[in-house]
């Protein structure tokens, strides 16, 4: 069965094998797969074939990180575009478009598979900041995802699939589930458009579940004084500095939203597009989701007690459902994508 991505609407096709083995590929051809050994005459002359086609992307592989973590690694050539997933938190830790770094890395970034690394896209689930009984932020950045597909699609875009499940291994995973059986698949794809990263929870049980969640986005940044943020005004936020009282983001007459000063606020209903401009950088970030993702966090904590040093040179702008939690029926798949664009 093919399956559609959820911007792009791209099939799936050309599965390589997963673990990083590079002997073994399986192609679709005239619509029969075939298992090719490949050989270094083989990858020789695939390489030369790529070229002449005009860059034809590789297969993700799996790849040694910081202190031996491993990272997929992906390259989609025709857009120039390369991101780094690493399998712990599934934490898409770098995105590149013509060596233009999008994501920031926290210099206190700690890669020890304990602790979430702050870089990218950290993932928030099943629950947002505080709001429940986990630690902030919940499990899905502090466990470590099993890679299930490694694919360049029909259309050219490369596509890596993570997972996780009520039976992965995780004292926390266990106690949050209880009877609960799903699982939930991070699905990262590089097109011509750009970054999509989706998450995809699945009820696999026989009761409704309930979460919060969001793709924790830290973009990277010159100077947060030359950054503004379009496409929240007119609209209302819970300040989560101030009790989470609900607050109006007034019209911003096209100047877009500034940080000031310490920010941490929950944008509801926020349904169009957020692009993030960097006025130093010159970076236009557009930030589509799909409307399950009602929600958008803005948070950067400004020199506050105890915050990471480089917070000048960050924003964080995540596509969440917090204010309005989601519930999954038995049988049914909950999706939330956002689509990263740089010009
Ligand atoms: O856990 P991290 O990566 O340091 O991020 C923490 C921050 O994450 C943000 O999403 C929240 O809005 C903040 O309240 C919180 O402080």
């Amino acid at each position: 069965m093919a399956f559609v991505c959820g911007f792009s609407g791209a099939t799936r096709r050309m599965p390589a094998k997963i673990g990083g083995c590079r002997s073994q590929k399986t192609f679709s051809r005239d619509g029969r797969r075939s298992t090719v050994k490949m050989t270094n005459e083989f990858e020789d002359l695939a390489a030369q074939l790529a070229e002449e086609m005009g860059g034809m992307s590789p297969p993700p592989e799996i790849v040694p990180g910081v202190n031996g973590m491993e990272y997929v690694l992906m390259n989609h050539e025709e857009s120039g575009q390369s991101a780094r997933v690493y399998k712990y938190g599934a934490t898409v830790q770098s995105w590149t478009q013509n060596k233009r770094e999008v994501f920031f890395t926290s210099k206190e970034a700690v890669f020890n598979g304990k602790k979430a690394i702050r870089a990218g896209i950290p993932i928030c689930f099943p629950q947002f900041g505080p709001y429940g009984d986990l630690p902030a932020h919940g499990f899905a950045r502090i466990t470590e995802w099993e890679v299930t597909a490694l694919e360049v699609l029909e259309d050219g875009s490369v596509y890596t699939e993570l997972k996780i499940s009520n039976e992965t291994e995780s004292d926390l995973i266990k106690s949050w589930s209880g009877d609960k059986k799903w699982e939930a698949v991070y699905a990262v794809t590089l097109n011509a458009g750009g970054l999509e990263t989706a998450l995809r929870v699945t009820n696999n049980g026989s009761e409704p579940i309930e979460f919060t969640a969001a793709l924790h986005n830290y973009i990277n940044c010159s100077n947060i004084e030359k950054v503004r943020m379009y496409g929240l005004d007119n609209s209302k936020y819970m300040d989560r500095l101030d009790g989470d009282k609900k607050k109006d983001e007034p019209d911003d007459m096209g100047a877009g939203v500034a940080i000031t000063e310490e920010t941490d606020r929950i944008y509801t209903n926020i349904e169009n597009e957020v692009v993030v401009f960097d006025s130093a950088k010159l970076h236009v970030i557009t930030i589509k989701k799909t409307p399950t993702l009602s929600d958008t966090t803005l948070w950067n904590p400004f020199g506050s007690d105890g915050c990471d040093a480089g917070w000048k040179s960050f924003v964080c702008v995540e596509p969440a459902v917090v204010s309005k939690p989601a519930v999954v029926a038995p049988g049914e798949t909950w999706t939330g994508a956002q689509l990263f664009a740089l010009e």
